[in-house]
Formats: structure tokens, sequence, C-alpha cells
């Protein structure tokens, strides 16, 4: 960007890069294409495996994130939900803190997710590393995911996964089917697979189809944001329990950012490539504000979803 003015997308229609929040009520930010730098480099990087650090809990946070599972699994057994992420927010004091040096351990770390650094002077500094994509089109044929389910990675993809963590993104995928049965055709919902994101495992289904003539790139962010990977089911009471329960505003955590209608001439097409904004990082000053949390069914095990948290949150740490 030239400036620092600070910009919206009116409907998605807008040629540039877009930053979400997780409360679709609220606009998105744009750096419109228009005023906007666009720089390719290609970097050649080793890969950075320090995935042994593990780090100490808090016990308060620890305590407070177990009452919050509690009270969302009675939530859902007393009301008709069937699935909320419920999240928080960790404070890490940070020392030398080097920008370029965190970014290069997230490439490094993270092959397959999307990492970014995200700034703009009236917002602060975003950074992380999405595993989660939640949109792809070019033209008028696109590809989404279901992604839920969260298991340590120990050397093998091969791995058993538990009802509670195939019924909890089986929900993510038949909610996608159904938002986008009306505004699509050849839906096609592929096998769902085991994918790594870095020291952790998650079960992923990939989604393909091509949007109708009358929808529109908003038509489809709406019809896909928020998915039950970071609200739930059904997802306006979800999102209602999540933005009067948790005990901090997400903001930008779960909401999603990438490119819109970026035109080639060349190829005669147009696309956008959007992720949710997971495993990502607030930096203010010394102080780094993480974000994390998981899908609570009603078979979640509090002690359980607290641990995934953690093993979660260190995907950050270990970066920092
Ligand atoms: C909400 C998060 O993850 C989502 C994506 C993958 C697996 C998830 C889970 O197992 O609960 C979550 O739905 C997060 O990382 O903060």
């Amino acid at each position: 960007m030239k400036n620092d003015t600070l910009l919206f997308t009116n409907d998605f229609s807008e040629s540039g890069f877009v930053f979400a929040p997780f409360d679709s009520e609220q606009k998105a930010i744009l750096f419109p294409l228009e005023n906007s730098e666009f720089i390719t480099e290609k970097l050649f990087l080793d890969a950075f495996i320090d995935q042994e650090k593990t780090f100490f809990a808090d016990e308060a946070a620890k305590e407070n994130h177990i009452k919050l599972v509690d009270k969302t699994i009675k939530e859902i057994k007393k009301n008709d939900l069937k699935k909320v992420v419920v999240s928080r927010t960790e404070q890490l004091e940070i020392t030398d803190f080097s920008l370029l040096a965190v970014y290069q351990k997230l490439l490094q770390n993270y092959t397959n997710a999307f990492v970014y650094v995200w700034f703009h002077p009236k917002v602060g500094l975003w950074l992380g590393a999405t595993p989660e994509t939640l949109l792809e089109i070019e033209n008028s044929v696109f590809t989404t995911m279901s992604l839920a389910g969260t298991q340590l990675y120990k050397d093998t993809v091969d791995v058993v996964w538990k009802s509670k963590e195939l019924n909890e993104q089986q929900l993510v995928t038949d909610f996608i089917e159904n938002q986008l049965s009306g505004i699509s055709s050849q839906l096609k919902i592929d096998k769902t697979e085991t994918a790594r994101a870095g020291s952790l495992l998650h079960l992923k289904t990939k989604v393909t189809g091509v949007l109708n003539q009358k929808s529109t790139l908003k038509t489809l962010v709406s019809a896909l944001h928020p998915t039950p990977a970071v609200c739930g089911m059904p997802r306006e009471k979800a999102k209602k329990f999540i933005l009067e329960n948790e005990y901090y505003k997400r903001s930008f955590y779960t909401g999603f950012l990438g490119e819109i209608n970026i035109k080639s001439l060349k190829f005669k097409t147009q696309s956008s490539s959007l992720f949710v904004n997971l495993r990502c990082m607030n930096i203010n000053k010394n102080n780094a504000s993480i974000f994390i949390g998981g899908g609570i069914t009603k078979d979640s095990n509090a002690a359980k979803e607290w641990e995934e948290t953690v093993s979660k949150s260190n995907v950050m740490k270990r970066v920092l």
C-alpha cells in the first residue's frame, strides 16, 4: 500500500488483498490493487524442524479454558447446538523480536500452509501459518475444504481417528455441501484424508464446484464464512454463544485473508484465494497475542480440549 488510508471492501467486487474479521457483521479491510505493489521472489529455505520444544502452560488459563469448554458442552446438550468452536488468547512477552526471522521460521516449518505477514499502521501487525483454505476460485471454478479434528503428528499420517473427530469434521463437510448446493453446480466432495500441518494432523475433505452465473464472490464468501471449522452448528446460534462467552474479542483470528479478483490478461482468468486466519498472532510492541481454539461437541472432554489448544499454541511459540 502506498499510503495509510484504511479502506474496506463494499461487496468483494474490487481487486486487491482483503483482511476480514471473524464477525461477518464487520467490514473487511481492503488493500486495493491499484494502490499496491506486487513483488515476486523465489525463496530457497532449508526445512527448520524444531518440534520437540514444549512450553509451560499457565494454570489460570487452563482453569478458565476448561470452565468455558464445560459450559459449552452443557449448552450443546441443553440447546439445539451440534458444535461450537471455542477459543482463547495467550499473551507472550517477546524480546529481540525480528519479524524477518519469525517469518522465515514460519515458512521453513509450515511448508504446506499459507504463511503471511500483514501490517497496517492503524490496525497492527499480524502473522500466521494457516492450514485452512476458505476458497480458491478461478473464473467460476472453485475449491474449498472441510478441515477439523486434531491430533499430534508422530512420524506418520497413517493414523486412526476417533468418532468424536470424525463426526466433528463430517459436520463441517455437510455444512459446506448444504451451503453450496443452491449456488453452484458439479459439486464434488473428495474422500476425507489426513493432512499434516507442522506438528499437527487434521481431517481434510476437498470440495470443488462451479459457481452459478447469478452468484458472485460475495455470495460464495457469505455462504462459507464462518464454517463450523471455526464457528459451529447451527451457525448463528454458535456465533452468538462465542461472542457472548469467550473471554476476549477474536477480531481477525478465524476471519479470512487473501487476494480477490486478480485478473490475468495472458490467461484470460480472474482468480481469488482466501485463507482462514488460524495459527496466527498479533504483535504489539514487545507483546505477542496468540490465538487458539478447538471444536466442541457433546462428546468433548474439557481436559483434552485444553491440551489441544496447548499443542496449537506451540505452532506459534516455537517460532517466536
Ligand atoms: C480453530 C482452530 O482450528 C480449527 C481447524 C482445524 C482443527 C480444528 C479442531 O480440531 O478443533 C479447528 O476446527 C485453531 O487452530 O485455532
